[in-house]
């Protein structure tokens, strides 16, 4: 079978091209989008997505603050930044990188941020307007997936899409985007039974667990369209998915690569996040 990698970056490029341009136009308003992102930790991972926020942010010429603190941190310390940040005119969308150390709870974090500038979509009303199908800041991971199936050429609508994993940070709200746009959802987890039953069902498989190399070729129907989100870094410094992507290379329809498939949509979607919410403050101007 002739199998399309959908790689991240033809998709990414041409959203940011579209999301520069619209820098430019606020820019012309006196609006520079600005996104300020909290890193708590030296977490080696975290500090390189956030660089990679940064580097990307300022590549179309929006700006980007790093708050970098130590791990011991309070949570009222954390809670403090968010609120001053909140009150910030010139920051328009705000992002806390996790994980975060064990004495924060992260609910507490997430819920304290201006669902406005909520540019990671993990508040509880943006949550929840997505779970209703209204406008909202949907999470970055899974709206990339919904552009990067679009972008090569695929309709969820009507297709059986199984879904790995229940995050809260890809699972659950890219099944919730997948049924906002008709598309029959099942969602697999750690107690799920038999997960191969499901799995080999789909004709779209969103896998999201971080576990490496999870599912292999007997676990995927013949011609199925697969989504890899893991991200298991191992000590030789290599990345590799949840699935494994030599085993499905002649058996998926389309398959995306790790790295270079979703990973690259997720920080696209945090810009355009970003721009939509200084968009907004522009409207309000009106
Ligand atoms: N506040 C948030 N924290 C975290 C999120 C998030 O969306 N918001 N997601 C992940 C980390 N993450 C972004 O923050 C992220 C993870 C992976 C990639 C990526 O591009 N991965 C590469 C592979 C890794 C590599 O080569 O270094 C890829 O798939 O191509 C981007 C962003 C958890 N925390």
């Amino acid at each position: 079978m002739d199998t399309t990698i959908m790689y991240g970056l033809p998709a990414a490029n041409h959203i940011r091209n579209e999301l520069q341009q619209t820098v430019t136009e606020l820019k012309d308003q006196r609006i520079t989008p600005k996104i300020s992102v909290v890193i708590i930790g030296d977490h080696p991972a975290s500090q390189t997505y956030v660089r990679i926020k940064k580097k990307a942010a300022e590549k179309i010429g929006m700006e980007a603050d790093i708050i970098q603190r130590e791990s011991t941190i309070t949570q009222d310390e954390l809670l403090r930044i968010i609120d001053h940040l909140n009150h910030d005119p010139n920051t328009h969308g705000i992002l806390v990188q996790l994980p975060l150390p064990e004495q924060i709870n992260d609910h507490a974090i997430l819920e304290r941020i201006s669902p406005e500038k909520d540019v990671d979509g993990f508040h509880p009303i943006n949550m929840g307007r997505l779970a209703v199908g209204e406008d909202a800041f949907y999470p970055c991971t899974p709206f990339g997936i919904m552009k990067l199936l679009d972008f090569y050429g695929i309709d969820v609508a009507r297709q059986h899409v199984v879904i790995v994993g229940r995050s809260h940070i890809v699972g659950k709200p890219v099944g919730q985007m997948m049924l906002n746009q008709d598309a029959t959802v099942t969602y697999c987890h750690s107690k799920t039974e038999d997960l191969s039953y499901y799995t080999s069902q789909a004709d779209i498989l969103i896998v999201a667990v971080g576990r490496a190399h999870l599912i292999g070729q007997q676990d995927v129907k013949k011609g199925a369209v697969v989504v890899d989100v893991g991200n298991s870094f191992q000590p030789s410094g290599e990345v590799l998915g949840d699935v494994n992507f030599d085993d499905l290379q002649q058996h998926a329809s389309f398959i995306t690569p790790v790295p270079k498939g979703v990973g690259p949509m997720t920080i696209t979607m945090l810009l355009y996040n970003t721009v939509k919410a200084a968009k907004r403050l522009m409207n309000e101007g009106d």
